[in-house]
């Protein structure tokens, strides 16, 4: 991945910076999320959130938890549309990030070295255990990591990973209780052998 020139930051210029909060699914990625980009509306900061086209699960312009807390979103399908947001911004938030293309780290760049405070969700690995798109680079560049954790459906531990219990091996496959569980490692592999 090459950063262009037009990333170059000093020492005297705005202080923008990268969050990454990953983890499974049902780890309380959104709930975060949506905490951190409340108090920056409370603090009266203007705040954007995006989220890609392909998770239109319960709503067009809003990103839902599990738990059906909302905050108004703005669909866009590719990652450079992030960078068509109004010049006030000061926060932006991005949920389901794994689902955007390679360019997304580099546009996160570019926001934070004007000085936006960016915020990105996402699934840290697919339902294989494999990285998920464009997040293990995303966790590389970012100030700040913070993995969440679920509960493993089978045992109670901690769960980091995503099981898939429905048919079908296409990496997208948009569901929730349905089609995936959160597991532990013990768990996830113990039903994957
Ligand atoms: N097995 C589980 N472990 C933890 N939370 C769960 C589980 N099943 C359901 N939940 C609910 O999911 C919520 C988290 O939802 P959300 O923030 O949308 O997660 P994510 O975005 O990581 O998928 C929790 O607060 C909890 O109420
Ligand atoms: C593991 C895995 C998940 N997905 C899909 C399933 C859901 O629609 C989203 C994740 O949503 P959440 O807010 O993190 O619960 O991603 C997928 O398409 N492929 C996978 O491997
Ligand atoms: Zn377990």
């Amino acid at each position: 991945m090459l950063f262009s020139e037009h990333n170059f930051i000093n020492k005297t210029g705005p202080k923008g910076s990268i969050e990454v909060i990953c983890g499974s699914m049902f780890s309380g990625k959104t709930e975060e999320l949506i905490r951190r980009l409340r108090r920056a509306q409370i603090a009266k900061l203007e705040v954007e959130i995006f989220k890609p086209t392909v998770d239109t699960r319960y709503a067009t312009t809003e990103i839902v938890s599990h738990d059906k807390n909302s905050i108004q979103s703005t669909v866009v399908e590719m990652s450079s549309a992030i960078l068509l947001l109004g010049t006030q911004t000061q926060v932006v938030g991005i949920d389901e990030a794994q689902f955007f293309d390679d360019n997304l780290p580099e546009v996160c760049n570019i926001l934070a070295n004007k000085g936006i405070r960016v915020i990105v969700a996402g699934l840290d690995m697919d339902y294989m255990g494999r990285p998920f798109g464009p997040i293990p680079n995303l966790m590389a560049i970012a100030e700040h990591v913070t993995k969440v954790h679920a509960v493993c459906v089978c045992c109670g531990a901690p769960a980091n990973y995503s099981y898939r219990i429905s048919t079908g091996n296409t990496r997208v496959l948009i569901g929730e209780k349905e089609s995936y569980e959160p597991r532990c490692r013990n768990c996830f592999y113990q039903g994957n052998k």
